[in-house]
C-alpha cells in the first residue's frame, strides 16, 4: 500500500525526533474508520478497510511512503517544566496535502513503546482511543479546531491500568503536531539555528501570512489563534482538562482528549480530571491558563527576535496582553449569535453575563440552556427553562432579549433558526460518551456507533436521539471523575 506522503518534518527538522517503528500488535480488528475524512487525505477507505489497511492503521505494517517518526517535545505540566517529554506512545506516519490543498499529519497513537516512553507502555486502551474519535469528531462538526480521528484499531492485547483493559489505537489527523512545548524543548537544549528552523517550519505551514524573521509577529499570531480557540471551547462548554504547554498546538487546533470533558449544569469552577487537584485547568480558568501556556511560547520567541532585551521583553508582554481583549471579542460574538443576535451593541455584555448569572443560580444544562432560548421563540416546550424558579429574575432578563432582538428587525422564526444552526442540540455529554465506552468494553460498539453519528450531526434534532438531548443526572456529574494518558 502506498500513501501519498511528502515528509517535511523528517526532512527539515528529523533532528527533533527519532525514526521508530510502531510496535506491531497481536490482532488488529478495526473498530471506526471515517470514509470522508480518508478520501479528503487522498486514501482510498475501502484499502484501509482490507487487511493490508488495518495493518498499517494498528502500526502493523508501514505505507509506502511514510517514514514514522516519534517526535521530541517538552512541556509544562500543571505548571512545572518537564524538560523532555516527547512521543512516548505515538509515531507521526507521514504527512499528505489533503483535497483542500492543506497539508495534514497522520500519526498513531497507542502504536508501542518508543525512546520516549519513559517507563510507560507505549499504549492506549480502548476507551479513550473511542473518547478521543467521539469528542474530536463532535469538535470538527460544530467547527472547532482540532485535530481529527481518522480511525480506531482494536489491538487484541491488553493494556494493564488500575486493572486489565483492551487496547486499542488512534490514526489522528492534524495541522500538525507541534506544541508549545516542541518550541520550550529546542529553545532550552537547541542551537539558535535549531530554534529558528522549527520556528520557520511553524510559521511558513501554520502562519503563512506572518513574515518570515519576525518572532513577534507569530507571537501574535498564535495568540490570536488561541484566542479563538479558547472563546469557542467556553461557547460549547468544553473543558480540555490538560492545558498544559505540550498539549496546546502552534496551528491553533484542539489537541489531546484525554480527560476533556463537557459542562452539565452551568458551574463556571467545574472540572473533572482526577490530576487536577487543584482545579487549575477549570472551565473558568481557561482563558488564563492559554495566556499562561502563550507566555511561555513568548520566552522561546523573544532569543530570536532582534532588539534591546527589554524592549523585546515590553513587546512581547503587549502581544500576550491582547489575547484577553481578543478572547472576550470572540467570545462575545458566540453568545451574541446563540441568543440569535447578529448585530453588535454596548449593552450585549450585560445581557450575556446575566443570563449565565441565571444559569448558575438555577444551575441550569448548559446546552439545553441554548436550545430553550430558541423553543421560547417558536412557543414550545423548553424542559431546561422550565426549571427555573425566580421566575420575575427570569422575565425580566427575556424581556430584554426580546426587546434586542425585535431591534434587530428579524422575525421570531429567522432568530430560532440562526439559533438552531449555532447552539448545537447534542454534545458527548459524559454520560453518554461513559455510557458508549462501557458498552463497547463488552465487544458492543453499537452504542459508540450510534452516538458517533449523532454527534456528527449536533445541530440535526431527531426523535431517535432524542435521549441525547437530555441532561445527566446530577448525581452522575457530582461523581464524575476523568482521567488523563490511560
Ligand atoms: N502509556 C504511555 N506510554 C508511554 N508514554 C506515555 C503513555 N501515556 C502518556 N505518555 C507520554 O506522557 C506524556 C504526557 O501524556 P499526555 O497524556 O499529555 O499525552 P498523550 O495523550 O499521550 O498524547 P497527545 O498529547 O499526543 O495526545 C507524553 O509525552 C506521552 O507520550
Ligand atoms: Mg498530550
Amino acid at each position: 500500500m502506498r500513501w501519498p506522503c511528502d515528509n517535511t518534518f523528517v526532512r527539515d527538522l528529523g533532528w527533533l525526533g527519532v525514526r521508530v517503528d510502531p510496535v506491531p500488535v497481536r490482532a488488529p480488528e478495526l473498530l471506526a474508520l471515517d470514509d470522508g475524512l480518508a478520501v479528503e487525505l487522498g486514501l482510498d477507505p475501502e484499502e484501509l478497510r482490507s487487511p493490508e489497511g488495518v495493518a498499517v492503521l494498528a502500526g502493523n505494517a508501514i505505507a509506502d511512503g511514510c517514514e514514522p517518526i516519534a517526535q521530541a517535545y517538552a512541556g509544562h505540566q500543571f505548571g512545572h517544566l518537564s524538560p523532555m517529554l516527547g512521543d512516548g506512545r505515538a509515531h507521526l506516519l507521514g504527512e499528505v496535502v489533503d483535497t483542500h490543498g492543506r497539508r495534514r499529519d497522520i500519526a498513531l497513537k497507542g502504536s508501542g513503546r518508543t525512546p520516549f516512553s519513559r517507563g510507560g507502555d507505549g499504549r492506549a486502551a480502548l476507551g479513550p482511543v473511542l473518547r478521543e474519535v467521539l469528542v474530536s469528531e463532535f469538535m470538527h462538526a460544530v467547527g472547532v479546531p482540532t485535530t481529527r480521528a481518522l480511525a480506531a484499531v482494536a489491538t487484541g492485547e491488553q493494556v494493564l491500568r488500575e486493572r486489565p483493559l483492551p487496547g486499542a489505537v488512534l490514526t489522528r489527523v492534524a495541522a500538525s503536531h507541534l506544541r508549545i512545548g516542541t518550541l520550550v524543548l529546542v529553545a532550552s537544549q537547541g542551537s539558535r539555528e535549531q530554534l529558528a528552523a522549527v520556528v520557520e517550519h511553524a510559521r511558513a505551514r501554520h502562519h503563512p501570512d506572518v513574515p518570515p524573521r519576525d518572532p513577534m509577529a507569530l507571537l501574535s499570531a498564535v495568540v490570536e489563534r488561541q484566542a479563538a480557540l479558547v472563546a469557542q471551547w467556553m461557547s460549547l462548554g468544553f473543558i480540555h482538562g490538560v492545558m498544559n504547554t505540550d498539549n496546546m498546538t502552534l496551528s491553533g487546533e484542539t489537541i489531546d482528549y484525554g480527560p476533556c470533558a463537557f459542562l452539565d449544569a452551568y458551574d463556571p469552577e467545574t472540572f473533572f480530571s482526577s490530576v487536577d487537584t487543584g482545579g487549575r485547568y477549570r472551565y473558568s480558568a481557561q482563558p488564563t491558563m492559554a495566556t499562561w501556556g502563550l507566555a511561555r511560547l513568548a520566552e522561546c520567541l523573544i532569543p530570536l527576535a532582534e532588539g534591546e532585551a527589554d524592549d523585546l521583553v515590553t513587546q512581547a508582554q503587549e502581544r500576550l496582553e491582547a489575547f484577553t481583549p481578543a478572547y472576550e471579542q470572540h467570545r462575545l460574538d458566540l453568545l451574541r449569535r446563540k441568543l440569535g443576535l447578529s448585530r453588535a451593541v454596548a449593552e450585549d455584555t450585560g445581557l450575556v453575563e446575566d443570563l449565565l448569572q441565571v444559569a448558575a443560580a438555577e444551575a441550569l444544562d448548559f446546552t439545553g440552556l441554548f436550545r430553550d432560548l430558541a423553543r421560547v421563540l417558536r412557543e414550545e416546550p423548553t424542559p431546561t427553562l422550565d426549571r427555573i424558579q425566580d421566575l420575575p429574575r427570569w422575565q425580566i432578563w427575556q424581556d430584554r432579549w426580546r426587546t434586542r432582538l425585535h431591534g434587530e428587525g428579524k422575525d421570531p422564526a429567522a432568530s430560532a433558526a440562526i439559533m438552531d444552526e449555532t447552539n448545537p442540540v447534542h454534545i458527548p455529554r459524559n454520560h453518554l460518551v461513559e455510557e458508549a465506552l462501557a458498552v463497547a468494553h463488552t465487544g458492543n460498539l453499537a452504542p459508540f456507533e450510534q452516538l458517533l453519528e449523532a454527534l456528527r450531526s449536533p445541530f440535526d434534532e431527531r426523535e431517535e436521539w432524542g435521549r441525547y438531548a437530555e441532561p445527566a443526572d446530577p448525581d452522575f456529574t457530582r461523581g464524575y471523575i476523568t482521567y488523563c494518558g490511560t
